[in-house]
């Protein structure tokens, strides 16, 4: 077992999901998370994934296949986790899918009516069920927009250089409402001024600790 999971005695099977806007640093967090915890990742494909592309260039177009590809890839991701029985650290949480992005489309009029429709009754089926278990904890990423933006140009992904900036606006607006709102499960906020996972190697330790914190019930 890990030594710091040892330490902070966080439970074998724990399911942390990280939650958070583009860019914010959850596919970082996960990596390093993961790595200290020794627990198994569940990433999103961005590769792989057959409609990002296309959705960037024609949000009318593609955002409902783009919504039910995420929701089927997360619904296996999920499956994978109960197969496995938890220790997992998972890069984005299903609620996002639809509290964010299928909301905000839907809101722009880029996913129509009947469609946004048929996904939330979807989604509802699918997750908002007894047999679709939350996670242990929800690690909830913030950061000002300006540091956000730096970090997606940074990453460098072409289609989100070429996306203009009120959309991620718009989004970081909407996580900031969001969050307030969300009770699924025990959430831990932490602020991307407050630790530097490049350069400092014991923010990892204190990350670790608060997350101990949450799952343990002392905050
Ligand atoms: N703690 C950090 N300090 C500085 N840069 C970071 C940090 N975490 C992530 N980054 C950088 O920010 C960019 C976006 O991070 P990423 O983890 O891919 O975000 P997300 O998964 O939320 O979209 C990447 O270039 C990454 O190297
Ligand atoms: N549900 C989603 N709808 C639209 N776009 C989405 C959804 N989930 C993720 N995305 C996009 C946003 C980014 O361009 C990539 C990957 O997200 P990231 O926050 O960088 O991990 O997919």
């Amino acid at each position: 077992m890990s030594h710091l999971r040892n330490k902070f005695a966080i439970p074998d099977q724990s399911v942390i999901t990280i939650a958070g806007t583009v860019g914010v640093g959850k596919s970082t967090m996960t990596e390093k998370l993961a790595q200290s915890l020794q627990f198994h990742t569940s990433f999103e494909k961005v590769d792989q994934n057959p409609y990002l592309d296309k959705f960037y260039q024609d949000f009318e177009r593609w955002s409902f296949h783009l919504q039910i590809y995420f929701l089927a890839e997360r619904f296996k991701e999920q499956k994978k986790m109960f197969e496995l029985g938890g220790g997992f650290i998972q890069d984005r949480s299903i609620y996002e899918d639809t509290g964010i992005f299928a909301k905000m489309h839907a809101d722009k009029g880029t996913m129509n009516v009947t469609d946004y429709t048929t996904y939330t009754s979807l989604f509802e089926a699918m997750v908002m069920t007894p047999y679709f278990p939350h996670p242990d904890l929800l690690i909830y990423l913030e950061g000002d927009l300006d540091d956000v933006i730096s970090r997606i140009h940074k990453r460098g992904r072409d289609m989100e250089q070429q996306t203009p900036l009120s959309y991620w606006e718009e989004m970081h607006e909407r996580y900031n409402k969001w969050i307030e709102g969300f009770d699924a499960c025990p959430v831990l906020r932490l602020n991307i001024k407050d630790y530097d996972l490049m350069n400092d190697d014991g923010a990892i330790e204190e990350i670790i600790a608060k997350i101990a914190n949450k799952i343990h019930n002392k905050e």
